[in-house]
């Protein structure tokens, strides 16, 4: 395409994980508005930030006020946040970074495409998983009751799609679980893969 090499670095990934003790990681987020992506982000951040573990937050709305402001929703704006995301996540992950994104990511062939950008092991999916209509209800930022006035165009769950997934690393329940018990289950699983002390 253009005339680009890659630059090799004295620091790698592996040794920035030697000096702060821990794997990078990327745990990825998809699920409705509402549906408690963000509420999980931050509660498993501020977990593994106290067992000492390097971390950020990527979430849809203040990557969306930055790096992704000239994007809006219709299905091209949406496939081009989730690649740029994709890609920071990647850069994260070469940090050594545990980072935590929160987007809708709607569409499968979006997370697909995101998921190939990682190795098995660095990539983990957990579909926050609560029916429109609970998400409707809890309407954290009254955006489905704009929606339905047909204020907001193309609003997920209402007048635009979502694919849920097929084969995440994990599907929570946030409509019946509580918080405390969603993190839990998002621990069990780190904890299997090695990161944390829970
Ligand atoms: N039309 C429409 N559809 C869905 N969501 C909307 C829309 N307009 C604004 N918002 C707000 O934007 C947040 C979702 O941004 P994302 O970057 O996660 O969306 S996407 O992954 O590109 O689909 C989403 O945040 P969450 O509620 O945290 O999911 C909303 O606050
Ligand atoms: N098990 C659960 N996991 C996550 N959130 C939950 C759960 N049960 C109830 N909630 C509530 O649902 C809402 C989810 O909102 P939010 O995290 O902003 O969703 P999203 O980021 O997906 O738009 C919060 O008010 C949260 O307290």
């Amino acid at each position: 395409m253009m005339n680009l090499t890659p630059s090799g670095f004295m620091v790698s990934r592996v040794m920035r994980e030697e000096l702060q003790g821990h794997r990078g990681l990327v745990i990825w987020f998809t699920g409705l508005s509402g549906s408690g992506k963000s509420t999980l982000a931050r509660a498993v951040e501020e977990k593994l930030h106290l067992a000492g573990c390097r971390t950020f937050v990527l979430d849809g709305d203040n990557v969306r006020l930055g790096l992704c402001r000239d994007l809006g929703f219709s299905t091209s704006d949406r496939h081009e946040n989730i690649r740029r995301v994709g890609e920071m996540a990647k850069l994260f992950l070469e940090a050594g970074v545990i980072t935590l994104a929160a987007f809708i990511s709607p569409f499968a062939d979006d997370r697909q495409r995101v998921r190939a950008l990682f190795s098995a092991g660095d990539f983990l999916e957990i579909y926050c998983n609560a029916p429109v209509d609970v998400c409707e209800a809890r309407d954290v930022k009254g955006l489905y009751k704009k929606a339905r006035q047909g204020l907001i165009p193309e609003f997920t769950g209402v007048s635009s799609a979502y694919q849920a997934p097929v084969a995440p690393e994990l599907s929570i329940d946030t409509a019946r679980q509580t918080v405390d018990q969603s993190v839990s289950t998002i621990f069990a699983l780190l904890q299997r893969r090695g990161f944390g002390s829970g």
